[in-house]
């Protein structure tokens, strides 16, 4: 399954706030179109609106008159980087679309921007894939009954996601039982994205809402907790989908080893703690409404953190294509930034 499919004149988005019953694809053909695509969540998931931002950006050097391609396509960039403020995925693969667009022959610079969105999305599903043989690895020794939250699969990145990843790894290596699906109010992507994938790959794999993950752990159902990142600070809290860090609480209390998996492009270290990350507020009317109906009474007032913080020192390992980091992060992610790019 994937999500993103590019040709250099336009980027088809699937549409991931129709699914899972309707498949639609959304065609992008400015950097406007793909800001909107970013916000409206129709693409969604940091490594996903990652790429996809950086397919914007060749998009619109393509649109640009050549002679206007240097001088434009900066504040189209700073701009883009407002879509989400969350995910640091998202402003990385902008400073290094901008980067190409440095080192771009004259009269060239739209292809040269093509051609590295294209490396950054063909390098996500190789990380995944790394993040996922790493991860299978060591989560098997925890054993094989694992919670996870949010929506991390393909439908989050270019292909084959990152905890869901390690699912898949684990499937292949036949040591995954089964898979707790938290719904993740109030976008569902548990429920919808999450379950939709496992569904695909013939993963057992139960929802529970996500009240239930507790007592599930009480129950003995969980032996492993792996959630995704939205973006790492320097000493290893982590941002994540709302809900995360209510996970993290149970986890600890519980005795159950809570993993984060993400690709070392989501490790900010330019960020010294979790309480520096920029966390998204969205819409009220996402948490009082549901697909347009309301579920709440008419004028109903709602607060609607998009992510959490979750402090690193309730986080077992950090699982990335690198390796995995562990406690004290201040000196373990810092080596694995050492040697990014390095291989
Ligand atoms: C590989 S996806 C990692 C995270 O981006 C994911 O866990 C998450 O929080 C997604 O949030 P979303 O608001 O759906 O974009």
């Amino acid at each position: 399954m994937n999500a993103i499919r590019y040709e250099p004149d336009r980027l088809m988005l699937l549409d991931q706030t129709r699914l899972p019953h309707e498949t639609v694809w959304v065609t992008c053909r400015t950097a406007e179109d793909v800001y909107q695509a970013i916000r409206s969540m129709q693409v969604r998931g940091a490594p996903a609106i990652g790429a996809a931002a950086a397919f914007g950006l060749a998009l619109e050097a393509r649109r640009l008159a050549p002679a206007e391609v240097r001088s434009r396509l900066p504040e189209v960039a700073a701009w883009m980087k407002t879509a989400r403020p969350t995910a640091v995925n998202l402003m990385q693969a902008v400073d290094e679309v901008m980067a190409a667009l440095e080192e771009a022959p004259r009269g060239g610079e739209a292809d040269a921007l093509y051609q590295r969105a294209v490396a950054i999305a063909e390098r996500d599903i190789e990380t995944n894939r790394r993040i996922g043989d790493i991860g299978a690895k060591w989560i098997a020794k925890h054993g094989g009954r694992v919670l996870t939250h949010c929506n991390t699969g393909s439908l989050a990145t270019v292909g084959y996601g990152t905890a869901l990843g390690i699912l898949r790894a684990m499937r292949d290596a036949g040591t995954l039982e089964h898979v707790y699906v938290d719904e993740t109010r109030p976008y569902l992507q548990g429920a919808r994205l999450t379950a939709y994938e496992l569904q695909e790959e013939g993963i057992p794999y139960d929802i529970i809402t996500d009240s239930t993950a507790g007592f599930a752990m009480k129950l003995g159902w969980v032996d492993v907790v792996i959630v995704g990142a939205d973006r790492i600070a320097k000493n290893g809290d982590t941002a994540n989908k709302i809900g995360t860090y209510s996970l993290a609480v149970l986890a600890s209390f519980h005795g159950i080893p809570f993993y984060v998996a993400a690709p070392t492009t989501t490790l900010d270290l330019s960020t010294p703690s979790g309480d520096d990350i920029p966390i998204e507020e969205r819409s009220a009317a996402e948490v009082t409404h549901w697909m347009g109906r309301p579920i709440a009474p008419a004028g109903a007032s709602a607060k609607h953190l998009a992510f959490d913080v979750t402090p690193g020192h309730l986080i077992a390992g950090i699982i990335t294509e690198r390796g995995v980091a562990l406690p004290p992060y201040g000196e373990s992610l810092a080596r694995l930034c050492d040697t990014r790019g390095k291989s």
